[in-house]
């Protein structure tokens, strides 16, 4: 389709890929290496005072303590980078200790003890989702209300007793070696390798971070955010399945006490290894790197012969700075942010669109492209659209006009596929020929739309943005999919080069760039010879003047190389200089559905003020028929 330069493109490509790859990763640059620094300085430190400190019995001894918490953080680190956390651990753990002893001491069969905590443990996990998703409030509160009930079951399950007497099947499970290595520290790592390839490497990884980062634009992109949530829990809850049976099996015993905690230790983990704790950021090396700290300091502290309560106050505190770690990072981006506004139109030099050059695969000028067939919506008793019919069609551009409470964003909401209408259809043409087709989904049928708000992921750069929902991949395993990187970087360069922008990293998230460069990154998902129906949002409404002519000239091209362009707009004059069809709304009712040529100044004026009739309306000016 385009003809972007590829010499251009390679040079740009080239300059990429020098970059220190960690800025490619989704979940930002830091790698905490001061974690790996604090654990060695605590090492040595509790080496000069007891000298037994650092030997690889001991070593070994801190990394089989913490196997259960580095399985836990794998999982915790998902749900937590996409927004959500579950501080119903502890009890599931319990819970799921106490269920499994059971099973194995009365069956003696470890796999159907095994099958049993795996199987409880994803259905407890999925009580989680379920919960948060029905009651709407902060997973915090609901998952810490079910961690009662998950350790008030453990005590009634075990009448608040040790489960022994279990069979030695099951206990090697906990007390083997493979390799030299115990058994649980080789699952742990192993457990732990791959959730991390899982969270950063392919399409499902970078959902979440776009879901952390922001939900609503990671929807309006075609993402089922509840399925993913759902099955975020449900996999915490299966991997508790795991640490629970290596836990039980190791300890010999199962017990409701044993998860007393642990739910904080976790979170305490995967805070400090530097996951944002609203989620949309994070690495899993971090999360790695705090495992080992907390565990480095329980084994220093018991060395130096403090008391338990003690490894519980220092635990408490790092969690604490750990957070204010957090929000000073959020500060610090939110400031980067405002300065890179306030440079809005500087270092983005937007050139002309070069849109021309494109050749979108689209029927002819004129040739109908959407139908919108007597759509009505109603919000309880206000009826905010009332038998609405229009067409729109390929190579022109509709403005949708009215004043404030009119129903434009109702409509855009019904045309994107965002909500639905009470009655009526949005008919698409998905052919050469006019052959107009219901779509439940706009979007597969070539209708993308440009959110006023900016729907765009700030914690992701331009590449990541501009995939998601149609993410590219290198290989496909069942359900998983490898992002390919370079794919989505090349295809972001092409997209926006093709409206003349010049970014010069594709994965900068866009957080750090200025109001004006998301906006053109928001609007360069635009350009792609899928999308054939345009619906601009208020488009010009956070640019400045020279952003706004670049945004001008890019609707009258993509107009012009033969999509439909529908535009919401308030600037009467943007409206008057690209407008080939007007559909003008007031209190829910169509009162114009006009060409261009037809529509003098001043009754534009008048009807996108609303100064009209409803209950007479103007008889709208008929389009000419194709
Ligand atoms: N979720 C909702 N629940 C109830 N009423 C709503 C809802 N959304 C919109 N409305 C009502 O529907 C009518 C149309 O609203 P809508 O936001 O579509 O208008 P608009 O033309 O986009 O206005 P504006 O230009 O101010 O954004 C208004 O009366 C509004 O109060």
């Amino acid at each position: 389709m385009s003809t972007v330069h590829h010499a251009e493109r390679r040079t740009r490509l080239g300059r990429v890929s020098r970059r220190d790859r960690a800025t490619a990763h989704p979940g930002g640059g830091s790698t905490r290496w001061g974690l790996a620094i604090l654990i060695v300085m605590v090492s040595v430190y509790v080496q000069t005072e007891a000298s037994n400190f650092l030997t690889e019995a001991n070593l070994q001894t801190i990394i089989l303590n913490v196997s259960s918490l580095l399985i836990a953080a794998a999982a915790m680190m998902r749900l937590v980078v996409a927004g959500n956390v579950d501080l119903s651990i502890g009890g599931q753990l319990s819970l799921l200790s106490v269920l499994s002893a059971l099973v194995a001491r009365d069956t003696g069969s470890a796999v159907l003890a095994l099958a049993v905590a795996l199987g409880v443990g994803a259905v407890v996990g999925l009580v989680n989702g379920v919960a948060v998703r029905l009651l709407s409030i902060s997973p915090l509160i609901v998952t810490l209300g079910l961690s009662f009930v998950y350790f008030g079951l453990a005590y009634a399950f075990s009448d608040s007793s040790a489960v022994f007497g279990l069979p030695t099947t099951f206990l090697e499970l906990g007390l083997s070696r493979f390799a030299g290595i115990p058994t649980p520290v080789v699952i742990a790592l192993i457990y732990f390798a791959v959730c991390a390839f899982l969270l950063t490497r392919t399409t499902g990884g970078v959902r979440r971070f776009a879901i952390g980062g922001n939900a609503s634009a990671a929807r309006s992109e075609g993402i089922n955010v509840d399925r993913a949530m759902l099955s975020d829990f449900v996999f915490m809850g299966f991997t508790m399945g795991i640490v629970a049976v290596l836990t039980t099996a190791r300890i010999q015993s199962g017990s409701a006490d044993i998860g007393v905690n642990f739910e904080l230790e976790t979170l305490t983990a995967v805070i400090v290894g530097g996951v944002a704790f609203n989620g949309g950021a994070g690495r899993p090396l971090g999360v790695f790197l705090g495992v080992l700290l907390l565990g480095t300091i329980d084994a220093a502290m018991v060395f130096l012969g403090f008391a338990d309560y003690y490894q519980q106050i220092a635990k408490g505190g790092i969690l604490l700075l750990a957070l204010a770690a957090d929000q000073y990072a959020r500060h610090r981006a939110r400031m980067r942010t405002s300065a890179a506004t306030a440079d809005q139109g500087g270092k983005a030099k937007t050139h002309a669109a070069r849109l021309g050059e494109m050749q979108l695969d689209t029927p002819s000028r004129g040739t109908l492209a959407a139908r919108v067939d007597g759509i009505s919506k109603n919000y309880g008793a206000v009826q905010a659209l009332r038998d609405i019919s229009f067409d729109v069609r390929y190579g022109e551009v509709t403005c949708l006009l009215g004043d404030n409470g009119a129903g434009k964003s109702t409509l855009i909401k019904i045309l994107a596929g965002t909500l639905p209408p009470t009655t009526g259809d949005i008919l698409i043409n998905q052919s050469e020929e006019v052959d107009l087709q219901k779509t439940d989904n706009p979007r597969e049928a070539g209708l993308e739309t440009v959110w006023q708000d900016l729907a765009v992921c700030p914690n992701l750069g331009a590449a990541y943005n501009l995939a998601l929902g149609n993410e590219p991949s290198r290989i496909r395993v069942g359900p998983i999919r490898v992002f390919d990187r370079k794919a989505a970087e090349e295809a972001a360069l092409k997209r926006l080069a093709s409206i003349g922008v010049n970014l010069s990293d594709m994965f900068r998230p866009l957080s750090d760039l200025s109001g004006g460069q998301r906006q053109s990154v928001s609007i360069s998902r635009v350009v792609s010879e899928d999308v054939k129906i345009v619906l601009l949002d208020e488009p010009t409404a956070a640019l400045g003047v020279h952003q706004t002519r670049n945004v001008v000239a890019l609707i009258k091209e993509l107009a012009e190389s033969g999509a439909a362009v529908i535009l919401v707009s308030h600037d009467i004059d943007i409206v008057q200089e690209v407008a080939d069809h007007y559909v003008i709304l007031n209190r829910g009712a169509l009162v114009a559905d006009a060409r261009a040529k037809d529509m003098t100044p001043q009754k534009l004026v008048h009807l996108m003020a609303g100064l009209v009739d409803t209950e007479q309306p103007e008889k709208p000016t008929q389009l000419a028929t194709s």
